[in-house]
């Protein structure tokens, strides 16, 4: 058993783009296999969910906040296995042979990568990002990815949060082909240089994540013929004793010529 303490101010409901959830602070759940509770006393399982982060939205009309502060960096929601792992990945990039890649919520204005991914013309703030659409620390993706030089190999050091819970304790399977899908993307952009599509992604889930679980989702380009960039994924634990799910992907690269369909609020 995990026991879930008071988040701290007070604050016992947690403001969420678009909705208020009000979850109970002080309760005891069964700790799911393998998961463990995160630093500063904020549980990493269902029932306990830190504060939101400072610029939480407020408004239908505002959206998540365009932000230009990179989130791809530890906040009170990582647990202690996620922050070491972190540290771990981060030291690889002092020899330049790595490097993180930084993560915002609406990333247009500040991440060049993220600009190349947009297919047609962009007005105003861009795109929301999916994965920092939550907007309570711990509570949904916590990740980085990190990119070798030969922009052919991808990273993502992920530790998904009680909100992408399906069965009980466990991590919701589109959770996980979330993770999968951004750590292919990543790959595949790096080595299109251009926007690209995901066309196919066939995975194989192995064993349950339990929610919580800090994993890394490993990604290599295995060949690229034309525009067609076929890629391979592996998620596992930081050990690498247990293998999640396997995947692999085909994207396409794709003209900056199709206009989006039209957003909606
Ligand atoms: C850092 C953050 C990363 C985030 C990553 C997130 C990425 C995403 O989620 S993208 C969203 C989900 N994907 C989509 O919505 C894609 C929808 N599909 C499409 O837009 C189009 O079908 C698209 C772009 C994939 C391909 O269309 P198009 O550019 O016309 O390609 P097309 O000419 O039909 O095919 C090109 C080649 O790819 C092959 N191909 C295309 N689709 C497929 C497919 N699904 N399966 C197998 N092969 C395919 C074709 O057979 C063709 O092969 P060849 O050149 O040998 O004849």
């Amino acid at each position: 058993m995990i026991q879930i303490p008071n988040v701290p101010d007070g604050d016992n409901i947690p403001q969420l783009c678009h909705q208020t959830l009000v979850v109970p602070t002080a309760v005891l759940v069964p700790a799911p296999h393998g998961a463990t509770a995160a630093p500063h006393g904020i549980a990493m399982t269902i029932g306990g969910v830190p504060p939101p982060r400072p610029h939480c939205c407020v408004s239908p009309q505002a959206l998540c906040s365009v932000s230009p502060q990179d989130l791809a960096v530890p906040n009170a929601g990582w647990s202690v296995a996620m922050r070491e792992q972190f540290q771990h990945l981060l030291r690889r990039t002092a020899d330049g042979s790595w490097r993180r890649i930084p993560s915002y919520r609406r990333g247009l204005d500040y991440l060049p990568e993220v600009v190349q991914m947009v297919v047609g013309p962009v007005t105003g703030p861009g795109p929301r990002h999916f994965l920092r659409n939550l907007d309570a620390e711990g509570a949904g993706f916590e990740y980085a990815i990190f990119l070798h030089s030969s922009g052919h190999h991808a990273q993502c050091l992920c530790q998904l949060g009680p909100y992408l819970e399906g069965h009980h304790g466990f991590a919701h399977g589109g959770a996980i082909a979330t993770l999968i899908d951004t750590t292919v993307g990543a790959c595949a952009l790096a080595v299109a240089k251009t926007s690209v599509m995901t066309a196919k992604l066939n995975i194989s889930y192995l064993v349950p994540m339990p929610v919580g679980a800090v994993v890394v989702a490993d990604s290599r380009m295995e060949r690229h013929e034309g525009r067609k960039i076929f890629l391979s994924c592996r998620v596992h634990d930081t050990k690498g004793d247990t293998l999640y799910a396997e995947a692999t992907a085909l994207f396409i690269q794709v003209e900056n010529t199709k206009p989006p369909p039209a957003a909606r609020p």
